[in-house]
C-alpha cells in the first residue's frame, strides 16, 4: 500500500541518515523542507523531498495538504496511563495548600491509587487505560512509555504489567513497558522496607523478567521513598535480568540519584526539577538522556526543570508527559511542548527535537520513530493549516493537529 503526501507547506524534522539524539546547540537546528512530499509504502517512510522531485509513482491513496504541515507524531517516553480512577480529591487538598508530600502522608498520594488499582480487575483497568492510549494518539503521541508501579504487590504488579502487553497488541503505535515496583513502600510493608526490596529483588523481577513483561527497569528515588542505595540494588537486580534502566530522580530532593544512574548506564534520568550543577556536571558526555515533565511542574506547582541551563551546558533533554492520576494527570504532548518553550525557556526548534528525536531515544526507539527518516514507521502528524511550526507551542492549550497516521493508517 503506497500514500503519497503532496503540497506540504512544510515538512518538519527531516533527516536523511538515522541519528539517534540532538544535544546542547545541535538542539536549535530542525531541518524541514517547504513545498514536500512524502511517500509511505506498507506503513514506513519511503521517500521525500521537495515537489519538483515529487515521483511519478503510482500510490494507491494520494493526499493533498496545501497549506497543512507534517512531521513526525511525538514520542511520549515517560507515562504511568495505566491506573484505576482519579485523585481530584486530592486536587482539591493541593488547591488548599498541601503539599504532595503532606497529601502523601495523609493517605493520598501512591498508596491511594494503588488501593484503587488493587481492587481493579485487569480487564476494567484494560477498559480504563485504553481510554486514555486512545486520547494520546489522537493528540499526536506515536509512541509511548506505560510503567506499572500503581500495584506494589506480586498480584497487581503482574496485573498492570498485563494490561501493558495487551495494549502493546492491540494497537500498532510502538510502545515501552518499565516495571516500577520501586515506586513506594506499600502500607503491608511499612516498617519493613527491607522486605520489600527483597519481594522486588527476589520475586518480582524474576517472574517479570522471566514473562517477559518489561523492556525497562525504574525506581523512584526519592526521600521517603527510595534510597540511593537502594535505586543502585534494583538497577543491579535489573541489569541481571536484562532490564535497563530509566530512574525518577531529582524531583524534590538532589540526593545523589543521577550520579548512581549515570554510573550504570541508565537509559533515561527523568523528574530533575532540583538539579545542582554536579548533577548537569554528571550528565555530559553520557549516553543517559535526562527527561523533563514539565506537566507535573505545572501541577504540583514545583520548579521547572532548568532545560534552558542544560541545554546551553550541552546537554541533550528529552520531554515527556508523566500521564498519571497524582501530578500530572494529562498526556497532551503538545502543552509538553508549549509549556517547555514558556516556562523552561526552550525554542520551538528546541522543544520539537526534545519531544521527537529525543523521546524516541529516551524508549530505546531512535530506529523506529521520531523523525522523518527514510525506513522508519510512518508515524506522522499533519497540522491544521498554520503559518509556522512555531505557531504550534505558541497557541498553548489548542491544537493545532488536524490528522494524526500511526504506520500510514489515519486514525482520526
Ligand atoms: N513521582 C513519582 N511518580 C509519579 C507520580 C505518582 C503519583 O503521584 O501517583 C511522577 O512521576 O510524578
Ligand atoms: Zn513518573
Amino acid at each position: 500500500m503506497r500514500i503519497l503526501f503532496k503540497n506540504i507547506k512544510e515538512l518538519i524534522q527531516i533527516r536523511e541518515s538515522g541519528i539517534s539524539f540532538v544535544s546542547g546547540s545541535d538542539m536549535s537546528i530542525l531541518p524541514n523542507i517547504k513545498n514536500a512530499f512524502l511517500l509511505v509504502e506498507d506503513g514506513l517512510i519511503s521517500d521525500f523531498g521537495t515537489m519538483d522531485a515529487c515521483p511519478d509513482t503510482k500510490a494507491e491513496q494520494v493526499i493533498d495538504v496545501t497549506g497543512q504541515m507534517m512531521m513526525p507524531t511525538w514520542c511520549d517516553s515517560h507515562t504511568h496511563i495505566v491506573y484505576a480512577g482519579n485523585r481530584e480529591s486530592e486536587f482539591v487538598d493541593k488547591i488548599k495548600g498541601l503539599t504532595y508530600q503532606e497529601i502523601a502522608n495523609k493517605g493520598g498520594g501512591i498508596l491511594n491509587s494503588a488501593k484503587k488499582l488493587q481492587k481493579l480487575s485487569e480487564a476494567d483497568l484494560y477498559e480504563e487505560s485504553k481510554v486514555r492510549l486512545e486520547a494520546v494518539i489522537a493528540m499526536g503521541t506515536g509512541a509511548v512509555e506505560i510503567k506499572s508501579g500503581y500495584g506494589l504487590t506480586v498480584e497487581s504488579e503482574l496485573k498492570m504489567l498485563s494490561v501493558i502487553k495487551q495494549l502493546k497488541k492491540n494497537y500498532d503505535l510502538p510502545i515501552k513497558a518499565t516495571f516500577l515496583g520501586a515506586h513506594a513502600v506499600p502500607k503491608a510493608y511499612v516498617n519493613d522496607k527491607e522486605g520489600y526490596m527483597q519481594l522486588i529483588i527476589n520475586e518480582m523481577i524474576p517472574l517479570i523478567s522471566e514473562a517477559n513483561l518489561a523492556d525497562y527497569i525504574d525506581v523512584f528515588c526519592e526521600t521517603g521513598y527510595f534510597s540511593v542505595e537502594d535505586t543502585q540494588r534494583i538497577m543491579q537486580a535489573g541489569k541481571a535480568h536484562g532490564l535497563e534502566s530509566k530512574i525518577h530522580v531529582n524531583q524534590f530532593n538532589s540526593i545523589g540519584g543521577v550520579q548512581i544512574a549515570v554510573a550504570h548506564k541508565a537509559l533515561s534520568v527523568d523528574h530533575l526539577e532540583e538539579m545542582t550543577d554536579a548533577d548537569i556536571e554528571s550528565l555530559k558526555n553520557t549516553k543517559t538522556m535526562p527527561v523533563a515533565l514539565p506537566g507535573c511542574s505545572f501541577f504540583l506547582s514545583i520548579p521547572y526543570t532548568p532545560g534552558r541551563k542544560m541545554i546551553d551546558d550541552g546537554l541533550p533533554l528529552a520531554l515527556a508527559t508523566d500521564y498519571n492520576p497524582g501530578s500530572s494527570p494529562s498526556g497532551n504532548m503538545n502543552f509538553v511542548v508549549s509549556a517547555a518553550c514558556i516556562k523552561m525557556k526552550l525554542t520551538p526548534e528546541e522543544a520539537i527535537n526534545a519531544a521527537t528525536i529525543n523521546g524516541a531515544y529516551a524508549m530505546g526507539l531512535e530506529n523506529q520513530v521520531g523523525s522523518i527518516t527514510r525506513g522508519k514507521l510512518a508515524n506522522l502528524i499533519v497540522t491544521k493549516p498554520i503559518n509556522s511550526y512555531g505557531f504550534i507551542p505558541y497557541s498553548f492549550g489548542e491544537t493545532q493537529i488536524d490528522k494524526v497516521y500511526i504506520k500510514g493508517q489515519q486514525i482520526n
